[in-house]
């Protein structure tokens, strides 16, 4: 571990009954590194999601995050604690606003008490209006302020998963783990997609831990690509590395992926 390292994961693994889903997991990430996390369905990528997020409780060793064992920590800790994510299914307030979408993610930031709210005290209000601001400001960053007095459920698919992302970074996390954000998008609205994660990891000095199918995608943005197989890592390298890998090749993405990515 170097002081660059945020993320340290050692021996991680999971069983549920018989079945060891993720086992002897290694990994790494440096701050402000953008790295996949790839493998073909069932391979126990988005368990170890689960469990990097306090969801699951792993059955087996370590995860360091920022100088901290997250082991066993509740999933609102491990978000405070500097981790947020985004989901497979997406996963919004469907009945609220784009607008209050974003401002019940970042609601734990306030700085107003409870008491304050239910009294309904002046700082209650400053603090709110305060926060519908910084939240409009927050959304036109992601081209959504247009939409932020439509319900969630309204928004075309593309700007759902937009807003997926920017409710996740509402929490102001220091590592955003994204499951599959091109899941269902359309060849446009995945261009649009890459040239976002591009911009918030700089705008907001963020790490990325990226889970996708996408390989043009993956092989597009990624700096260093982890392949799980079977709940196992079977490689890790930089994107030529990946593609040129004979395992990865056979477990995964096979010839005819690798020459199109
Ligand atoms: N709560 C659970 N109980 C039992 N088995 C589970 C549970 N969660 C995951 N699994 C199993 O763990 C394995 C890994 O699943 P996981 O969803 O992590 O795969 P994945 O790599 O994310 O797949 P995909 O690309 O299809 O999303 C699968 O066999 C799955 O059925």
């Amino acid at each position: 571990m170097t002081n660059n390292t945020l993320l340290q994961v050692e021996n991680m693994g999971i069983q549920f009954g018989g079945l060891k889903a993720v086992q002897g997991v290694n990994l790494y990430l440096n701050n402000g590194e953008l790295v996949g996390l790839i493998g073909p369905n069932g391979a126990g990528k988005t368990t170890s999601f689960n469990m990097l997020t306090g969801v699951y409780k792993p059955s087996e060793g370590k995860i360091v995050f920022a100088g901290q064992t997250l082991n066993g920590k509740p999933p609102y800790k491990v978000t405070q604690s500097g981790i947020s994510r985004t989901f497979q299914n997406i996963r919004l307030f469907k009945d609220l606003s784009v607008l209050d979408n974003v401002k019940v993610a970042n609601h734990w930031l306030a700085k107003h008490s409870i008491l304050s709210s239910i009294l309904r005290l002046p700082n209650h209000f400053t603090s709110e209006a305060k926060m519908a601001e910084d939240a409009t400001a927050f959304l036109k960053i992601f081209g959504l302020d247009r939409y932020k007095n439509e319900l969630a459920k309204n928004l075309p698919y593309g700007m759902q998963r937009r807003l997926e992302i920017a409710r996740a970074l509402a929490a102001k996390p220091k590592l955003l783990l994204l499951d599959e954000p091109a899941a269902g998008m359309n060849p446009q609205e995945t261009r649009e997609l890459m040239e976002l994660i591009a911009f918030i990891r700089k705008e907001f000095d963020l790490t990325i831990l990226l889970i996708e199918h996408d390989m043009h995608l993956v092989m597009g943005i990624c700096e260093r690509i982890y392949v799980l197989d079977h709940g196992q890592l079977i490689a890790e390298g930089n994107p030529n590395e990946i593609r040129s890998n004979p395992k990865v090749i056979e477990a995964y993405l096979g010839e005819e992926v690798v020459e199109n990515a």
